[in-house]
């Protein structure tokens, strides 16, 4: 478990985090999300302590994060970081001495490595012949070097292809399964909708609510319901919720979602109006996001 006590950070004048606590439970996937200069950045580095100046108390299975603790941390940073006229395997060599990895367990952490990152293929190949995706891939496998217990990894999937993001999705799925803890800040609301059990919304540095995306969802998001037909008057719809217009489309949001369609339906028919289609849109974490900031996280 990792817990984040009432930590705030200043850069000068920039207050970028302010009195964030947050709980982590051990074996979960936890999304930190968040607009540009949120803060999700500086807390990572808190976490991995290459921050070291701030208030507050960040404690890993309820010990200080020292040399010693942080051994059990793997950070994949946002920008990658590889010798590109190396190859893959010697990469991942590197980063196994710097955790003090030798002679065979080494070289047989480097395949268990390379096959998890779906690049057993490609070790002798130097990285620079590598596409982006396969060097995102690289720069979390030099994480996973050490095995560790807690993987933090800030916004892992910018810029590359769609299959190697699929293959990221699924090592963070495997991780999962082996009980590691994962921590993952993105820009994605919908990978972290899809792949996390809990998320933080960071803005300006405040945490504006955090908590199970199941239960936030719950709490928070409106179901909408999606309708498009020509005549279909939109004072019929209000008076069921809000309506806005998409496309030639109305959008209700409503809590009586299955009687206002079973109204507007029989309105439809009583008046000979023709349904185009209709349905039930469930709410996302973008939805939350915007209840919760009144903004989109990608305006
Ligand atoms: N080294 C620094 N010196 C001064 N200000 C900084 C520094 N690093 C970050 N900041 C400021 O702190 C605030 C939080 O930045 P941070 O990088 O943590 O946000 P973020 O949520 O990670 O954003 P992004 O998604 O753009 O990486 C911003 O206002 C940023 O400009």
């Amino acid at each position: 478990m990792l817990t984040i006590n009432n930590v705030t950070k200043h850069y000068d004048k920039t207050e970028a985090l302010k009195h964030v606590s947050i709980t982590i439970p051990g074996g979960a996937c936890y999304g930190l999300v968040g607009p540009n200069g949120a803060g999700k950045s500086t807390l990572i580095k808190m976490i991995t302590s290459i921050i070291r100046d701030y208030k507050g108390k960040i404690e890993f299975n309820e010990k200080r994060i020292t040399d010693k603790t942080k051994q059990k941390l793997g950070y994949v940073p946002q920008d990658i970081i590889l010798e590109e006229d190396i190859s893959a395997f010697s990469n991942l060599q590197l980063f196994g001495r710097l955790y003090n990895l030798k002679g065979n367990s080494l070289n047989q952490r480097i395949k268990e490595v390379l096959a998890l990152i779906g690049l057993s293929e490609r070790g002798k190949d130097k990285v620079f012949a590598f596409s982006g995706g396969m060097k995102r891939r690289l720069n979390i496998g030099c994480a996973l070097m050490h095995n560790p217990d807690l993987i933090i990894m800030d916004e892992p999937t910018v810029g590359i292809d769609p299959q190697s993001r699929k293959y990221i999705f699924k090592m963070i799925e495997d991780l999962k399964t082996a009980g590691k803890t994962v921590i993952y800040a993105s820009h994605y609301m919908e990978e972290v909708e899809k792949l996390c059990d809990y998320v933080a919304f960071l803005d300006r540095g405040e945490m504006i609510e955090n908590g199970a995306i199941s239960e936030l969802l719950q709490q928070y998001a409106v179901p909408s319901i999606y309708v498009k037909g020509s005549g279909i008057p939109q004072d019929k719809l209000e008076q069921y919720g809000t309506v806005s217009q998409e496309d030639g489309a109305f959008i209700l949001y409503t809590e009586k979602a299955l009687e206002a369609m079973e109204h507007i339906i029989s309105y439809c028919r009583e008046n000979r109006l023709d349904v185009e289609r209709m349905e039930l849109v469930h709410p996302r974490l973008e939805d939350v996001f915007f209840r919760l900031t009144g903004s989109n996280l990608r305006d």
